[in-house]
């Protein structure tokens, strides 16, 4: 690593909105960097993305968790090293991006040719820029008959105030133009500054756990030079740790001898809890202290959708909250603590950046810890506003108060609920019919205005006469199915993007559900005042058509306090299923009995009452 000073080091970031091809060109890089390089025999067969490693990530085709690769390039006989950071590109996963660009100097901005400018490519920009980075403009998919190279870049002119000439126009699926962007990366984006004689700065800016080795902390040195022995400290925590083994992501670990300033890499040290790697953190050597990076915020609340989630089998709690401490190491936006719930027994309460975040959470749970779950429906967080004056934060809706609490002389003044700032980019087409989509979502101070330039406005269907929208809306309102709504409505050409807009007053219920006269808390809900009559007939309908039919009659109520909104009463069932197969054949009966033990599988029992899955957030997240 001697041999890569400051000078000949680019770190750097692509930066996009999603699917518009970040994880295609990192990719790239990737293999045709390495195919000289470390990438064995084995690893030549992949035609997967390399960095989207994450089998979640594969199947959903999207980017979840940062992956740093470094990479070497020759150009004009120098030896170039260059550190890619690949960052996540859904509204749920902004953090991530920010937390990634900390360790850059540059950004390749990618927009799609065919696409042009979305909501997130603008909010990814805005960071990016925060931070002081080089931004590179990259248009991308230039091979698609689509693709309309020359308005994008003038949209991109005209948003980032980029000069066109500056554009560089490539196909990061035929390789067109990819070469031009290292040419790039090596000549616009200045390098990292540190001295190798300083005393030693690390700053912490990922980390995942393995299990023989504990905490493996991803680095960006900033001074000094850190080895293997070396003794280190946290500025956060002052705790000390030895360094065990330390190098280079290329892009799976690959041991070196030391890191210097400017680069990046993993760093295994004796930290064996997940809770020490505070993201943000700035390490030292042992009695050589030094002034902490700038930006570090210990993990505070930024959820904004909670959803518990208790095992199927009870007897699994332990082990499953021994998973969920390890997979939300690697993933530290997840907030976790421990609940009970009367129907559900012990499980967690898992705050989330939002509903795409969590599915994706419980689907890595599933995947990579075999864990067979239950998760509740997404909530916000509530702030209730006391009669005293002071002021609490709810994110379970069986905590919401009951109607008797706000009369006159009950202890709640008011609840206020989250909202936040929408924007929304979208062909002039589907201009009403996303109105309609804000206005039924609560949505309000609407304003729009035209985003292409005059004499722009020959784009095709995707790019033609586009109108931006903002838009103030609840975030109780997004997290459930908005998105789905959103594209489908336009076809698939809206994009959307929110920011934080504080809290404020919301005339809200919390509807509960009775299943055979007892309340379930884990489907508890809480309704804006106007739509209790129709949500609550809505989920009675949808409970009554998937709960199976028990052995004896169960009714289902959806209730606000003492008031019962509606009502559907499911009818007794037989018990034996091979009833009906007399005469059969003796398999054809071990298969319904084995069918059925399946099905029993998945189901939860609450009280007398065999409840699927579905009943929980797969229902209520469908709506
Ligand atoms: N035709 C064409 N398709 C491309 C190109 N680059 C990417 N794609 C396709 O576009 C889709 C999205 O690409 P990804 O690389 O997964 O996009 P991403 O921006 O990484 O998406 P996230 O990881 O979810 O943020 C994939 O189906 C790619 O095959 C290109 O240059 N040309």
């Amino acid at each position: 690593m001697e041999d890569y000073p400051c000078e000949v080091i680019r770190n750097f970031s692509i930066i996009a909105h999603i699917d518009h091809g970040k994880s295609t060109l990192a990719d790239r890089y990737v293999k045709q960097l390495l195919l000289t390089n470390t990438i064995t025999k084995k690893d030549k067969g992949l035609n997967q993305q390399v960095l989207d490693k994450l089998k979640v990530e594969r199947e959903r085709g999207i980017t979840v968790k940062a992956q740093t690769a470094s990479m070497f390039h020759e150009k004009d006989g120098t030896n170039y090293l260059l550190n890619l950071i690949d960052t996540p590109g859904h509204v749920d996963f902004s953090w991530e991006v920010a937390r990634s660009l900390a360790a850059c100097q540059g950004a390749l901005l990618l927009v799609d040719a065919s696409q042009g400018v979305q909501a997130q490519s603008i909010s990814v920009f805005h960071v990016a820029r925060e931070k002081g980075l080089t931004i590179i403009p990259v248009l991308n998919k230039i091979d698609l008959p689509a693709a309309q190279p020359e308005i994008v870049a003038l949209q991109m002119q005209s948003t980032f105030g980029l000069d066109p000439s500056d554009v560089i126009q490539i196909s990061a699926k035929t390789g067109k133009g990819v070469e031009k962007v290292l040419q790039a990366i090596v000549n616009r984006i200045p390098p990292p500054v540190g001295d190798p004689s300083a005393p030693l700065k690390g700053f912490l800016f990922d980390s995942s756990y393995d299990r023989y080795r504990g905490v493996i902390s991803l680095m960006s040195i900033q001074g000094g030079v850190l080895r293997k022995g070396d003794k280190i400290a946290s500025c956060h925590t002052r705790k000390k740790y030895e360094v065990t083994e330390l190098g280079i992501m290329h892009p799976e670990e690959v041991p070196t001898d030391c890191l210097r300033p400017g680069q990046v890499g993993f760093v295994a040290c004796s930290m064996k809890e997940s809770g020490e790697a505070h993201i943000g953190d700035t390490f030292h050597r042992v009695g050589q202290l030094v002034e902490p990076m700038p930006g570090f915020k210990p993990a505070k609340a930024m959820a904004s959708v909670y959803a518990g989630i208790y095992p199927v089998d009870s007897s699994d709690f332990l082990k499953l909250e021994e998973s969920i401490k390890r997979l939300s190491l690697t993933d530290r936006s997840v907030e976790v603590t421990r609940e009970t719930s009367s129907a559900l027994g012990q499980g967690c309460r898992l705050g989330f950046l939002g509903t795409l975040h969590m599915d994706v959470f419980r689907q890595r749970l599933e995947d990579e810890y075999d864990a067979n779950v239950i998760i509740t429906a997404p909530t916000v967080p509530y702030q209730i506003v006391h009669r005293d004056g002071k002021t609490s934060l709810i994110s379970n809706p069986t905590e919401f108060p009951d109607p008797s609490e706000f009369a006159s002389g009950g202890r709640v003044r008011a609840v206020l609920e989250p909202i936040v700032k929408a924007s929304i980019i979208v062909p002039e087409k589907y201009f009403s019919a996303m109105m309609d989509l804000c206005f039924e979502h609560r949505g309000t101070d609407l304003d729009w205005q035209p985003m292409e330039a005059p004499g722009q406005a020959d784009g095709g269907e995707a790019m033609s006469n586009r109108v931006f929208m903002s838009v103030t809306l609840p975030l109780a309102e997004i997290v459930t199915g908005f998105f789905d709504k959103l594209k489908s409505r336009s076809s698939g050409f809206a994009s959307f993007d929110y920011e934080d807009a504080g809290y404020q007053k919301g005339d809200l219920r919390k509807m509960t559900f009775l299943l055979n006269h007892k309340p379930v808390d884990a489907l508890a809900l809480i309704v804006h005042a106007k739509a209790v009559d129709e949500t609550g007939r809505y989920w009675v309908e949808k409970l009554f058509k998937i709960i199976p039919r028990q052995l004896f009659e169960v009714p289902i109520q959806a209730a606000v306090g003492n008031t019962i909104i509606a009502r559907r009463t499911l009818s007794a069932l037989r018990a034996d299923v091979t009833a009906g197969l007399y005469g059969g054949h003796y398999e054809r009966k071990l298969k319904h009995l084995q069918n059925q033990k399946e099905s029993k599988r998945k189901m939860k029992r609450v009280g007398r009452i065999d409840l699927p899955q579905e009943a929980f957030f797969d229902l209520l997240s469908s709506k």
